[in-house]
């Protein structure tokens, strides 16, 4: 594993009586690196990021940073944006933002330059003196993660940051990941929308029952998928893939945006398929399917799905 300024994750097992929330979790993310931790409700992001702060103690397992066990001093240093968001409800943003740093060791002036920073950073200019209680939930979440930042963190865990959010703050809020990601700082992100974590992510992390099953950059976890092409092809029985008989080992796995899937097998030519295509009638589009991370994440969670009912929208919050 990296001792190279990474995040460690090794064999985290945690168990709250007798449900296993984390089984043998294992991941890392690297400096500079944003990293997609995506699973649905309950598979244990929370608790993992959870164990990452020491909020919460592992049964088993290590947590470590360049190398080294996380210790009280470092974890001081993690900017985290919590599950249950944790503001003071009745203070200003700008004090409760200067507050915050100044717990985490920034001298008074300091704090105020840091404050004033980020306020600006998240339009929060005119809402500098309201209390949190009176903002919306979306600029409730700015303050949150201006929270986060305000006292220069070395490494962020963000518990579901864009939950809530409207495109102009999603897109405000991708800016300051990135650019922390930039500075170096290893980001490690939960999220259920799977298009925003496609865009912004370097490497994406798929978690179910407590267990990474499967982590990389999104094009690595394509090329480990099947290979598969969408036809388009004016024919009789064509969406079930009739004409597909004659084309040694190919599979019809259902349909996306109106064309077909064919499933070829390793070492299969292309060109057999297209000329099948073709005989069995006039064919309106031919190429190699990208799959979504949508797509990625239903085959990896449910990997008897086939592609056909995989379609539909990203599974939110409460998706099961
Ligand atoms: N305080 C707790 N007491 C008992 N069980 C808990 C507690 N917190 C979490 N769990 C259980 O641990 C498992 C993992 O929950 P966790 O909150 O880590 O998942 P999650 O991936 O963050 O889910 P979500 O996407 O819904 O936020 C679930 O089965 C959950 O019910």
């Amino acid at each position: 594993m990296h001792d190279d300024g990474s995040l460690v994750l090794d064999r985290l097992t945690r168990y709250y009586k007798r449900v296993r929330a984390l089984d043998r979790l294992s991941m890392s993310v690297g400096p500079g690196e944003l990293f997609g931790f995506v699973g649905g409700n309950g598979a244990g992001k929370t608790t993992a990021m959870r164990i990452v702060l020491g909020v919460l103690a592992a049964d088993s397992g290590t947590v470590s940073w360049q190398g080294r066990p996380l210790d009280l001093p470092t974890r001081r240093r993690i900017g985290y944006m919590p599950e249950e968001r944790g503001l003071y409800p009745k203070m200003g943003v700008r004090e409760q933002l200067e507050h915050l740093a100044r717990l985490h060791g920034i001298d008074p002036p300091g704090a105020r330059r840091r404050a004033d920073h980020w306020v600006e950073r998240f339009g929060l200019t005119g809402r500098a003196r309201d209390e949190v209680n009176n903002l919306s939930l979306g600029n409730q979440q700015r303050v949150q993660l201006a929270a986060a930042l305000v006292h220069d963190p070395v490494l962020l865990v963000l518990d579901e940051p864009f939950s809530g959010l409207d495109p102009e703050a999603v897109d405000m809020m991708s800016g300051v990941l990135r650019e922390r990601a930039a500075e170096g700082v290893p980001v490690l992100f939960s999220s259920h929308q799977l298009e925003l974590v496609e865009q912004l992510c370097d490497r994406v992390g798929i978690i179910k029952e407590g267990a990474l099953i499967d982590e990389g950059d999104v094009d690595g976890l394509r090329d480990r998928g099947p290979r598969r092409y969408a036809v388009r092809v004016d024919a009789e029985g064509a969406d079930e893939g009739a004409w597909l008989s004659g084309v040694a080992g190919a599979r019809a796995a259902g349909t996306a945006d109106g064309a077909l899937l064919v499933e070829l097998p390793d070492g299969a030519d292309d060109q057999d398929l297209l000329r099948a295509a073709l005989s069995a009638g006039p064919v309106r589009s031919f190429a190699p399917h990208r799959p979504r991370l949508a797509e990625l994440y239903r085959e990896a969670v449910e990997p008897s799905r086939d592609a056909a009912e995989t379609e539909g929208p990203a599974p939110e919050r409460n998706a099961a």
